[in-house]
């Protein structure tokens, strides 16, 4: 299966511009659409970085790609065959924004969510046509993290999923299919280590900068090569045992948000895209550290992709 023709991605924040440029890429005419004409005018400079990323990726163009921007959410949906929703991670805004989407596309339109982890038959629960919706979580930043969780609903067909895991594959991507819980698989082992880290964190137990020494080089780097289950069989099931007999009863088992980030939320310190968060940036870094991480995540990708899969 190719790439649908037409595509419309709704919402262009944070990860609308870097899934139009990808489908885009290969062979798609994207509509972009958002409310605000700022988000569409910062999303026509970001499409244009994530395409030089690509470049630097050496992923291949196929020819006809385009990708416009619309504040029209009924141009954007005219004709699309395949609709991906990337409005804020709100259930009763992701309700709305999708009977809006259902009510101006064609019943056999594959209808993809991006939500983190809202659990995807909640979102159906006011749908007239439950079985064209489908989870399809893209990780960030999505034009180069070459995986995509595909999380059916209860109500959801089977030949969506089908359909859905084909567009991944043709997007020369890892599908992952899974059930439904909330966070699915990639944001429950996310948070786990993000509670943990933030809770050594607020326990003085080591710097932010040393934390994330330790989980990239200590934890990431060798997880990008060998995944949890397999490196359980190199550690020995009997050291797992061991350690995590006295360790698993004293990490970390919050149940709320952490305390130093609901404190640096409420002073609007969101991160880079406010200039201040778990690190402070001084004027230009913010865009220094982008440029690293994307050029770092182009590097990494290309050796994993020489390695044998282990
Ligand atoms: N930020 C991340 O790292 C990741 C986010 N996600 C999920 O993707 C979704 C989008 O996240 P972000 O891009 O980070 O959010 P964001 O807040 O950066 O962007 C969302 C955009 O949607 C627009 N919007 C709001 N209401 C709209 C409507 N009715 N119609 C069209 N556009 C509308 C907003 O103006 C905004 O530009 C969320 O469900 C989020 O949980 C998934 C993977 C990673
Ligand atoms: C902090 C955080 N939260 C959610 C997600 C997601 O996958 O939905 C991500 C991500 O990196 O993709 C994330 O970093």
């Amino acid at each position: 299966m190719n790439v649908p023709g037409i595509c419309a991605v709704i919402g262009s924040g944070t990860m609308g511009p870097g899934i139009a440029a990808l489908l885009a890429r290969h062979g798609a005419d994207v509509r972009l659409n958002d409310i605000s004409r700022e988000a569409l005018d910062r999303a026509e400079s970001a499409c244009t970085a994530a395409a030089g990323a690509l470049d630097q990726l050496g992923t291949p163009v196929t020819e006809g790609g385009s990708v416009s921007f619309e504040l029209d959410a009924a141009a954007a949906l005219d004709s699309a065959e395949l609709v991906i929703e990337a409005v804020p991670e709100e259930i009763g805004l992701k309700r709305r924004v999708l009977e809006q989407i259902e009510a101006a596309v064609g019943t056999d339109v594959v209808i993809a969510t991006n939500t983190s982890g809202i659990p995807i038959s909640d979102m159906a629960a006011a749908m007239e046509h439950p079985q064209r919706l489908i989870g399809m979580h893209w990780s960030n930043p999505p034009h180069l993290i070459p995986m995509i969780e595909v999380i059916r609903g209860e109500r959801t067909d089977s030949a969506v999923e089908t359909a859905t895991v084909a567009i991944v594959e043709a997007l020369g991507y890892k599908a992952v299919m899974e059930k439904e819980v909330p966070g699915f698989v990639e944001n429950r082992v996310l948070y786990a280590i993000m509670r943990e880290c933030l809770s050594l964190l607020e326990q003085g137990v080591a710097t932010q900068e040393d934390i994330d020494t330790c989980v990239k080089w200590g934890i990431g780097y060798k997880l990008a090569v060998i995944g949890p289950m397999r490196l359980l069989d190199m550690a020995g099931l009997d050291i797992y045992s061991s350690v995590s007999g006295y360790l698993n009863p004293d990490l970390s088992d919050e149940k709320g948000i952490s305390p130093m980030v609901t404190k640096l939320t409420e002073q609007n310190r969101l991160g880079m895209k406010t200039g201040d968060g778990m690190y402070p940036y001084a004027e230009g870094e913010v865009a220094a550290k982008r440029t690293d991480i994307l050029r770092g995540l182009v590097t990494v990708r290309k050796a994993l992709s020489e390695i044998t899969p282990v």
